[in-house]
Formats: structure tokens, sequence, C-alpha cells
């Protein structure tokens, strides 16, 4: 994807009315801190648009980032921070089943895992509640430049048994320091989600 220009068009809090976008929806999930902002930044070719926090669970909100006037890249609650309140949490759990319930638009859904660890109880969690609602999540792989070579293919195994993922779910291994996936992520979207194949000449 050629990025021409990007807007965070839409920010939603727990009591906010979603919009009703028209173009194709993209979201991300994942624990916090698992480098979701930073992901998205790379995917958008910027340093720090999307916020990076030094605070774990500084996302709290539902962001619509519009690129290209094409489609949208959404950034959802980062889930699991200890120090959020019992209630909040119920709150932002409503906010994202409110959203993959209403969207219309929305086309895939992105869950972002630590290559790094056994994916939590939150996480598992959270990947079944995505399945339950009717979506095929795509496991992204963060953090991938903090393993060696030779430990990766094992990392991806301890990632799809944790998760005990759906037979021939995606797991695409990313890191926002050497950009590695990438080009993937962008490739899967444009071609799976967007349509946006070449059209074969008459
Ligand atoms: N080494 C390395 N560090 C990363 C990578 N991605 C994110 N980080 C670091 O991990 C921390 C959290 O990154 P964020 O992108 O803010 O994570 P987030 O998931 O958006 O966090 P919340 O706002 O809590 O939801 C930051 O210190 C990042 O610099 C990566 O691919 N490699």
């Amino acid at each position: 994807m050629v990025i021409k220009n990007i807007n965070l068009e839409t920010v939603c809090g727990i009591t906010s009315k979603l919009p009703e976008n028209e173009l194709p929806e993209i979201a991300f999930a994942g624990k916090s801190n698992v480098g979701k902002s930073s992901l998205i930044n790379a995917l958008m070719n910027r340093k720090s648009y999307a916020r990076i926090s030094a605070t774990p669970g500084k996302t709290q909100t539902i962001n619509f980032y519009n690129i290209n006037e094409e489609m949208y890249l959404v950034d959802l609650p980062g889930y699991g921070y200890a120090k959020v309140s019992e209630k909040d949490k119920i709150e932002w759990g409503k906010l994202i089943e409110r959203y993959l319930h209403g969207s219309k638009q929305l086309r895939a859904v992105f869950l972002l895992i630590d290559i790094r660890h056994d994916p939590s109880a939150n996480d598992k969690m959270m990947y079944d509640w995505i399945v339950e609602q009717g979506f095929e999540p795509i496991i992204i792989a963060t953090k991938l430049d903090k393993l060696k070579r030779s430990q990766v293919q094992k990392h991806v195994k301890m990632v799809k048994t944790g998760l005990n993922l759906v037979p021939g779910t995606k797991i695409i291994p990313f890191s926002s320091v050497t950009k590695q996936g990438r080009d993937e992520i962008w490739e899967l979207v444009e071609t799976e989600y967007l349509g946006n194949e070449e059209e074969a000449e008459e």
C-alpha cells in the first residue's frame, strides 16, 4: 500500500456513538503493551502518529485511522492491564463488542500476540471471543526482533498451540523495529480484504 494520506478521523470512548463508515475497516486487537500502536505506525509509515505508550493500558478508545480515503485501520483498546478497574474492563469489553457486532464495514480482525511468551488466558479469551463474533482472526506475532532467528519456529508453534488456533489460521511474525512482516500484512489486507488485485486485462 502506498500511503498518501492518513487521518485519525474518529476516536470513540465507552459512551460514544460508533461511526457508520462507508469504507472497509481492518481492526487490531491485543493485550496492552503488545505493540499495537507501533504496528499501526509501521503500517502507516509514521514514527509516532498512533501513540506509543511507555505506560501500558493507555489506548482506552477505538481509534479510526483513515488511510488514503480508501479504508480504515481501527485500533481497539488494549486488554489485560492489571491496573484497570473491573468496571472499566467491563465497559471496554462492551465497547469492543458493540463495534464487532455493529460495524457493517469490518472486513478482518488481527489479533496481536507477543511472540516471546505463551499466550495468556486473556489472549485465549480474546481469540475465542473474536471467533464467537464470527471472525477468523489473523494472528500477528509481535516483537520478532527480540528472538534469535533459530527460536522463531518454536515460538510460532507455541502461539498456535497456546491459542488452539482454528486449523489454517495465518500467523504473521512482525517487528516494528525491523519492519519485518509489514509488507506481508499489507499484501494480505489488499488482496483478501480490499479486493485490490490487479484487474485482469480483457
Ligand atoms: N523490540 C521491540 N519493541 C517493541 C515492538 N513493538 C513495540 N515495542 C515496544 O513495546 C512497548 C509498547 O508498544 P506500544 O506500541 O505502545 O504497545 P500498545 O499495544 O499500543 O500498548 P497500549 O497503548 O498499552 O495498548 C513500547 O515500549 C514499544 O517501543 C517491537 O516490534 N520490537
